[in-house]
């Protein structure tokens, strides 16, 4: 059994995003500039931007933080996402999801200049990767992607099924792995709450990607010997017994499913480190597009 090192994996994207920076600011080219907008205190959402900016600094990208209050409304944030994307020296943005119940979630991504939309969630850039046009891919797909292909996971004529239809994860990585693309050419199955005897449907499965969202949901029963298993989940669950009050536990029972599987991501140091790399790797790219 092989682990797919997301942390690993991240460090080495990083290093080469790290170097392309250099060379432009050798070259007198713009600094690459990110910023992130988080609405309340939530604290999984603190960690993940906290993260995200620091990542910038470790590769040499400028960054900009906006925290707003939990009472934030909508109209403010929206005057926000205006100035970001008349802001000329801002390449990308994004904003930290979820939002507090009082502000529509379309409503603000549509508001993203999807030039400047480096999560790649704005409906112009999700119709672009739907029809196979060039387009900022989000994160997660984007990072699972790129765990594969480095792998070498062949993911060609397999057959995957996907548990979760969510707009960020689930339902973007089924229409990119079905895709006549280098990580592509599978037979995909999205897999949902109304799914009927989903285990009937997984273990048939040459790889199984978990991103519906409930701790240890994956069990070894559900797999089949030699599977792929990519865990997107990342739930804090209560531990007294560590210092934080919490562990991280992903959607797969690592224990059991791993016994059977052939790679395996965990949980923490899996999916989660590359969608902040490949956000950096979008982050680069809106920059290079306006050279
Ligand atoms: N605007 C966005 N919002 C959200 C996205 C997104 O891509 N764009 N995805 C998720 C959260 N997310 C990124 O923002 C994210 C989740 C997890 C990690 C990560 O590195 N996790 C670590 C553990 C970190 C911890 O201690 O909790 C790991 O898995 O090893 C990074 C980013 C929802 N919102």
């Amino acid at each position: 059994m092989i682990i797919l090192d997301g942390k690993k994996t991240s460090d080495n994207i990083k290093d080469e995003i790290a170097i392309a920076v250099a060379k432009r600011k050798e070259a007198g080219l713009k600094t690459p500039h990110l910023a992130a907008i988080i609405v309340g205190t939530d604290g999984a959402s603190m960690t993940y931007v906290n993260s995200k900016v620091k990542s910038c600094q470790k590769v040499g990208f400028n960054s900009t933080l906006i925290d707003l209050p939990e009472d934030t409304t909508e109209e403010q944030l929206l005057h926000e996402i205006e100035e970001l994307n008349n802001d000329k020296d801002i390449d990308g943005f994004i904003v930290q999801l979820p939002l507090p119940k009082q502000i529509d979630e379309q409503k603000v991504l549509m508001a993203v200049d999807p030039d400047k939309d480096v999560d790649g969630f704005h409906p112009v850039n999700v119709g672009k990767m739907t029809l196979d046009l060039p387009s900022f891919l989000p994160a997660t797909p984007y990072g699972i992607l790129e765990l594969l292909e480095r792998y070498e996971v062949e993911t060609s004529g397999k057959k995957v099924v996907v548990i979760g239809r969510s707009h960020i994860v689930g339902r973007p990585l089924s229409i990119l792995l079905s895709q006549k693309r280098k990580v592509g050419n599978a037979t995909v199955t999205l897999a949902h709450s109304r799914t009927r005897d989903l285990a009937s449907i997984t273990r048939e499965a040459d790889i199984v990607v978990a991103a519906l969202g409930i701790a240890e949901f994956l069990t070894g029963d559900m797999v089949k010997d030699g599977a792929t298993i990519i865990d997107v989940g990342i739930t804090r669950v209560k531990d007294d017994s560590k210092k934080r009050g919490y562990r991280l536990a992903g959607d797969v029972d690592f224990e059991s499913v791993s016994k059977k599987a052939s790679f395996i991501t965990p949980v923490p140091g899996g999916v989660g480190p590359m969608t902040i790399a490949m956000l950096l790797k979008n982050t680069l790219q809106a920059c290079e597009n306006r050279d």
